[in-house]
């Protein structure tokens, strides 16, 4: 923790210091809950980058998988403060119309909905109408109800001073959200000092709520200001029933006494005035401020950057000096070329949250050098720090101290009252010291990758990228642990130089052990930095800040420099050998001065590297994907052609149905005309001989037309019409088919208005249905009336000019039977007539055969309508699929032109890249 300074400012944070958003969180803050693409989201993500999954020591290793290049995975959402934040219950939730929305656009960042006395229904209904209007632009947190927070997707909760504790609360909220790497907002409400120092343990509460009167508010406020112990922001609430003037003197006090927000009903918000919402919530006075802000508003790289050098100019922040000439011009050509990367990566992969990093790294190029400290707890970070700047700055001891990231940079003015240490909220503190080596040099102290929070971890985890040199400090007791083994993989991902030390050198009893640890830990780092260069200093940190201490003078800043370099401890302490390593990195003349500048200038082309790689694979991913898709379209295209085949085999039965009952009807009709025509119907046929086609028709021709043809043709129509609309519905369900099937696998290539399907009536149309018009021209009565000319025809041709009109046709009948028998007799009564009746079987046979070729011909009609049918609805299937999948295929193509052009970018800002890499490595040869 931070011990001297603190003090000078006190915590929590006056309003004035309450400003959040410093550059370095600033670079990292994201937009509210918008789903960010993970590197996860990209399939082989867990081999992204050399494989995140190796990385992350402790806590990191228990949670997976890996969810994005971060171990830790999880972000903190950002509270901007002074924060206005609207506190609404669900009645008036529900029946505030657009009143919420209009708070929340004059500033309100945070929307809390009291549950009270409301049934879990009524709080879900008003959550989910919160939400829906309010959406990403303030946070929606649930008071009490975790379930009901849980169930809309809200961003926390507000628990009450006796509720369950925030851990649990945070980890209900996650499981139950497990997609999001946001960490849920837990608040806690307090009533008292006591209280509030309790909420605040180290995985408590992100912030506090008073809910006091306004008079005990600020008591409240008295009573933990000032105290180290409350390290979170305190809102405290405004009730009702106040003026306008009391409304705005009461924001006024409350933020004075060091309320980092206030919360206030709708009715309260209403009554304050813009401007001073504008006053008390939105002030930008400060250099760090306008920074955040110009920053915030910058659209591109450069101009950020501009932004931050001079803002820093002006706020007197020391920075990367003494660059000669050609590093200036090698920092001239690399930031066009980040901000190449970063408009690339953006486009290649807009989800893509770590481009931020690159963005920050690119923006500190002119910064001080920035080395971070890592380690597991108790390893001595904080003494070494100590150690190295020659004062106790920071707190240090056995049980873990350093929870929570500190930025050590230099304080321009040169005294120790503008030492100051701000907390921000997402956790990390900035401080601002005298300590001479920060004027070319910014410390980091992380809490211990082993005991590391969850909150925590992340934030840790991006330093490492940022960081120009990592300080890895290993405890001499416990040499590489699995945590740090599990940590160093991680830093290795980011292809970082790392610097060992060996702390508390002084354990060793002798020479062996130490030589024995040594050679451990460079065999070990070795393989797993892939490296030979290892560089490790055994040191006794302790020992080295006791002798600084002792030979310091009372402003802590010099060093008898004999005296101190004879004193024992200081030389048992092997510490000058590090410092030493350290502070000619700061030497611009030195082969270390001239690394540090080598490794300034390539830390944001390490991150640039990463994310390249990343992406690369990420959009050859989609590329492929792409490619697959385009097949896919096509062969389900071209697998419309095979729909013709199908249906073909499936109208099989109707057509065996229809044919049959053709068939019937022939058979029936041949079997009428053979029993007719048979000379035992003498009479009959006479009948037809003798009234010459000009009589009535017979009982036969009616009995062809009524009992055989009529119910036939009947049952074919309604068959073929049945087939008719089983086979347009057929057709239209597989046309359904295919536009469900391209919505479903492809809808997000193609927006809604290009996707409208064709005219699906164009596969219905039930006038061109053939098969049913092929009955048309069969009419049963004019084929009963062919029927019946035939029959006349045999008739007339056998017994037309045999003058047989004398014949006894009942003598005939009586006693003739069979055709045979026929012949015969006829043959007797008149010999000239049996050549012409012995003609009759044959001119039956072709009477016959001419009803069967009727009976074909029609049978062979309706086959090829349907043939035709068939052939048309598969047409009318394949033209419109080809019309569906027509968007659908340009998109695809689209996206592989797309895909191709933005692989050609990544390679040529790689190729950019890497040139700049071998010119920044030959930077000091030539
Ligand atoms: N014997 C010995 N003890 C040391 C040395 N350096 C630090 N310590 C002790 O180790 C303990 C932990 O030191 P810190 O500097 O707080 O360790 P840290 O790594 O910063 O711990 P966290 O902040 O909790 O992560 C303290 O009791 C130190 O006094 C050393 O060189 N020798």
């Amino acid at each position: 923790m931070f011990a001297a300074s603190t003090s000078s400012t006190g915590l929590p944070l006056p309003r004035a210091g309450g400003l959040l958003l410093l550059p370095t969180s600033r670079s990292l803050l994201l937009p509210r809950h918008r789903h960010r693409l993970r590197l996860r989201d990209v399939g082989a993500a867990a081999a992204a980058g050399g494989g995140v999954s190796g990385g992350g020591g402790g806590a990191a290793s228990s949670r997976e998988p890996p969810r994005t290049l971060f171990p830790g995975g999880f972000k903190r959402p950002e509270i901007r403060v002074p924060a206005l934040v609207l506190r609404v219950g669900a009645d008036e939730a529900l029946a505030s119309g657009d009143a919420v929305v209009a708070a929340v656009a004059r500033g309100v960042g945070i929307v809390v909905l009291e549950a009270g006395e409301e049934g879990g229904g009524r709080v879900y209904e008003a959550a989910l109408s919160l939400k829906a209007s309010v959406g990403d632009r303030a946070y929606l947190l649930v008071a009490e109800r975790v379930d009901v927070a849980s169930a809309v997707g809200a961003s926390g909760v507000v628990l009450a001073d006796d509720g369950i504790p925030a851990i649990v609360a945070r980890s209900m909220m996650m499981k139950s959200n497990s997609d999001s790497i946001y960490l849920p907002l837990v608040a806690r409400t307090i009533r008292s000092a006591d209280t509030a120092r309790s909420a605040t343990s180290s995985e408590g509460a992100d912030f506090l709520i008073i809910d006091t009167g306004s008079d005990d508010a600020i008591n409240v406020m008295n009573g933990v200001s000032g105290t180290q112990h409350v390290k979170i922001p305190i809102f405290s609430t405004l009730s009702d029933s106040q003026s306008e003037g009391s409304y705005s003197d009461n924001t006024s006090r409350l933020l004075q006494s060091g309320a980092s927000g206030i919360v206030m009903s709708l009715a309260g918000i209403q009554v304050l005035a813009d401007d001073i919402i504008e006053r008390d919530f939105s002030k930008v006075d400060t250099a760090e401020s306008v920074l955040q802000a110009n920053y915030s508003s910058a659209s591109t790289l450069e101009e950020a950057d501009n932004v931050m050098v001079l803002t820093r100019e002006k706020a007197k922040v020391a920075g990367f000096t003494k660059l000669d000439e050609k590093v200036m011009q090698l920092i001239s050509i690399e930031k066009p070329i980040l901000s190449e990367a970063v408009a690339v990566i953006r486009k290649a992969a807009p989800m893509m949250e770590e481009v931020e990093l690159l963005v920050d790294a690119a923006s500190r190029l002119s910064e001080p050098f920035l080395l971070v400290t890592v380690g597991e707890f108790n390893s001595g970070k904080s003494t070494f720090i100590n150690a190295l700047l020659g004062r106790k700055y920071l707190q240090e001891g056995v049980v873990p101290t350093t929870n929570e990231i500190m930025l050590l940079s230099y304080s321009d003015v040169d005294s120790e009252s503008a030492e100051r240490c701000e907390r921000h909220p997402d956790g990390q503190y900035m401080c601002y010291l005298s300590a001479p080596v920060l004027k070319e040099m910014n410390l980091v102290d992380t809490p211990g990758t082993n005991v590391i929070l969850q909150r925590q971890q992340r934030l840790t985890e991006e330093y490492v990228p940022r960081a120009d040199l990592i300080l890895f400090v290993l405890s001499s007791d416990r040499p590489l642990t699995d945590s740090e083994v599990g940590f160093l993989q991680y830093v290795q991902q980011w292809k970082k130089k790392v610097v060992f030390v060996l702390n508390k050198l002084d354990l060793y009893r002798n020479s062996n052990e130490l030589e024995e640890a040594t050679a451990f830990i460079k065999e070990n780092a070795r393989k797993l930095l892939n490296t030979e260069d290892v560089t490790l200093f055994p040191v006794s940190s302790r020992s080295a800040l006791e002798a600084k201490l002792l030979y310091s003078k009372n402003d802590g800043r010099e060093h008898h420099g004999e005296a101190l370099f004879n004193d024992p401890r200081w030389r048992n302490s092997k510490f000058y050998d590090l410092e030493h390593y350290l502070l000619s990195f700061l030497d611009g003349s030195t082969e270390n001065g001239k690394e540090r500048v080598r490794l300034k200038l390539e830390t944001p082309i390490g991150i640039a590297d990463r994310l390249l790689t990343s992406c690369q694979r990420l959009v050859k991913l989609e590329y492929e994907k792409a490619i697959d898709d385009l097949t896919s379209i096509k062969d389900l295209v071209s697998g419309a052609n095979n729909y013709a085949v199908k249906i073909e085999a499936d109208s099989d039965s109707w057509q065996r149905q229809i044919s049959s009952l053709i068939a019937r009807a022939k058979g029936r009709a041949i079997s009428l005309m053979e029993s007719t025509l048979q000379l035992s119907n003498i009479d009959l046929i006479f009948t037809y001989t003798l009234s010459g086609g000009k009589s009535t028709p017979t009982k036969v021709t009616s009995f062809f037309q009524n009992d055989i043809l009529s119910p036939s043709l009947d049952d074919a129509a309604n068959l073929l019409s049945e087939y008719s609309t089983w086979l347009s519905s057929t057709n239209v369900r597989e046309a359904n088919i295919y536009v469900d099937c391209f919505h479903e696998r492809w809808g997000a290539l193609v927006a809604q208005e290009q996707r409208i399907p064709p005219e699906k009536n164009e596969l219905v149309n039930e006038e061109e249905k053939l098969c049913v018009k092929a009955l048309d021209g069969f009419s049963a009565s004019a084929a009963a009336k062919v029927f019946e000319e035939e029959i006349r025809e045999v008739a007339w041709g056998t017994f037309g000019g045999l003058g047989v009109a004398g014949l006894s046709a009942s003598l005939l009948t009586s006693v003739l039977t069979s055709t045979l028998e026929d012949l015969l007799a006829l043959a007797l009564c008149s010999a000239g007539g049996f050549f012409a009746i012995s003609n009759f079987p044959t001119r039956r046979k072709l009477a016959v055969e001419k009803i069967g070729k009727a009976a074909e011909k029609l049978s062979s009609k309706v086959d090829e309508a349907i043939q035709q049918d068939i052939s048309r609805s598969a047409n009318q299937l394949v033209h419109f699929v080809e019309t569906v999948s027509k968007p659908y295929q340009d998109a695809c193509q689209q996206k592989i032109d797309w895909l191709q052009g933005v692989q050609g970018e990544l390679s040529t800002v790689e190729r950019k890249l890497q040139t700049l890499k071998v010119e920044i490595q030959n930077l000091h040869e030539s």
